[in-house]
């Protein structure tokens, strides 16, 4: 049985303008304090703020029903939308939980949105605000210092974590599963509010081969992306295998050993399997290269595959929008296992904690079913209360011949991305 709770604040507008813009700002530097949804790299992306219409929805089918509810939404709207590009007229920001049966899967409609690709920046708003005078008032505030942080372990100490990939190494080696995402958490009390425009700026600047994401409190920089819909054409960045980054000709031996690593590579199989046999069914031509590449961020090193694909036409499966091809190939052994069933059932049975959002989907959809969607990861919850608090979640992938203690330093390695936009 699912549950569903729509809030829509206020009577929607049926009104949805978009108005190219001439003097394109940052898109980052527009976001107000509070409420901030993000999706930009390299400069372009998304921005988006306010909200028009909210969806929370928990349940086995989650995301058919938020895809159900967003083409209500959007076709009940009056649109001008003078850009009719990827991403302009309506569009929902959404964070999906890692299991949508059991978490809460959040999506928003923002007030305002401004994006741009390839060069061209428009904005969109709801209802009859003139884009110059939102540009005007926005931001309110520059963002906030952050102050002084205090940290904790999350559910399980380092000791403990690695008593758990040692047991799933011995499940790996008893030929339960071949693989395993093993993930933990790390809390954050710091002694001012964490300003989310801060730190979306340190990541954006420090990750600028990550997409900097916000979404209903969830921020972080991620290198993965599990599928981008661009009319027929998909697109998907698969990570698995990661390597320390190393000073001087070490880090040139950790790569060189990353793209040797058996293990590595093998791991990284795995993930490119499991999205390529969701995806197939649903696509006339899919291609993904043999070798995977190096992908090399501030922190880690990873192996990487972009896969592309054309949908077909036609079917059901012609006409599958984006949340339900997200639906179809989430969760991908990037961020659970392989085989599925019996990776999920290990991760809730050792990790300890509820991962809610964390390696989920997260991104944007639009009216004409175009967006894209990353995993969540390097990223953290942000708690307003008071202390303001964070938690942080890292995981990695376990497969026979795993060592505790190296995995303990890549979780480590990837909590770092987001500690050094909380202290730099
Ligand atoms: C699970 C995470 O990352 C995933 C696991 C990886 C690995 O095990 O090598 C690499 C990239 C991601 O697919 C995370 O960052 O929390």
């Amino acid at each position: 049985m699912s549950v569903a709770a729509v809030t829509t604040p206020g009577a929607v507008t049926p009104v949805v303008t978009t108005t190219p813009l001439l003097e394109p700002p940052a898109l980052l530097d527009l976001l107000p304090a509070a409420g901030a949804l993000s999706w930009v790299r390299r400069g372009e992306g998304l921005v988006g703020w306010g909200e028009a219409a909210r969806l929370e929805v928990t349940g086995p089918r989650a995301l058919a029903e938020a895809a159900a509810w967003w083409e209500a939404h959007s076709a009940g709207l009056d649109v001008d939308d003078r850009a009719g590009v990827p991403g302009s007229g309506p569009v929902v920001f959404a964070s999906i939980a890692f299991d949508p049966a059991a978490g809460t899967s959040v999506f928003v409609v923002p007030e305002v949105i401004v994006g741009r690709r390839d060069g061209l920046t428009w904005m969109t708003t709801t209802g009859d605000a003139d884009p110059a005078d939102v540009l005007s008032a926005a931001p309110a505030t520059a963002p906030s210092a952050l102050g002084r942080l205090r940290y904790a372990d999350g559910a399980l100490d380092p000791a403990s974590w690695c008593a758990t990939v040692a047991a799933a190494v011995d499940r790996i080696d008893a030929g339960e599963l071949a693989k395993v995402v093993l993930a933990r958490d790390l809390l954050v009390t710091a002694d001012a509010p964490l300003d989310p425009r801060a730190l979306l700026a340190r990541l954006a600047t420090r990750f600028p081969d990550c997409w900097t994401f916000a979404v209903d409190g969830l921020l972080g920089a991620t290198p993965e992306l599990l599928l981008r819909r661009t009319g027929r054409q998909l697109s998907s960045r698969v990570l698995a295998g990661t390597a320390p980054r190393g000073a001087g000709a070490d880090d040139e031996r950790l790569a060189a050993g990353l793209l040797a690593s058996a293990k590595d590579r093998a791991e990284h199989a795995l993930a490119v399997e499991s999205l390529v046999r969701a995806l197939e069914p649903y696509c006339t031509t899919l291609t993904a290269p043999d070798e995977p590449e190096l992908l090399t961020l501030a922190n880690v090193r990873h192996l990487a595959t972009d896969v592309t694909g054309v949908q077909r036409r036609g079917g059901a499966r012609g006409s599958a929008g984006l949340l339900e091809l997200v639906g179809a190939v989430h969760p991908t052994a990037a961020v659970c296992g392989t085989p599925t069933a019996a990776a999920a059932a290990v991760i809730g049975e050792l990790e300890g904690m509820d991962r809610g959002r964390y390696a989920g989907p997260v991104g944007w959809v639009d009216a004409r079913g175009d967006g894209e969607f990353g995993l969540a990861l390097r990223c953290a919850e942000l708690s307003d209360g008071d202390p303001a608090s964070a938690r942080l979640f890292a995981g990695c992938g376990i497969v026979a011949g795993s060592d505790p203690a190296a995995e303990l330093a890549e979780t480590q390695a990837k909590f770092a991305a987001f500690q050094a936009a909380l202290e730099s």
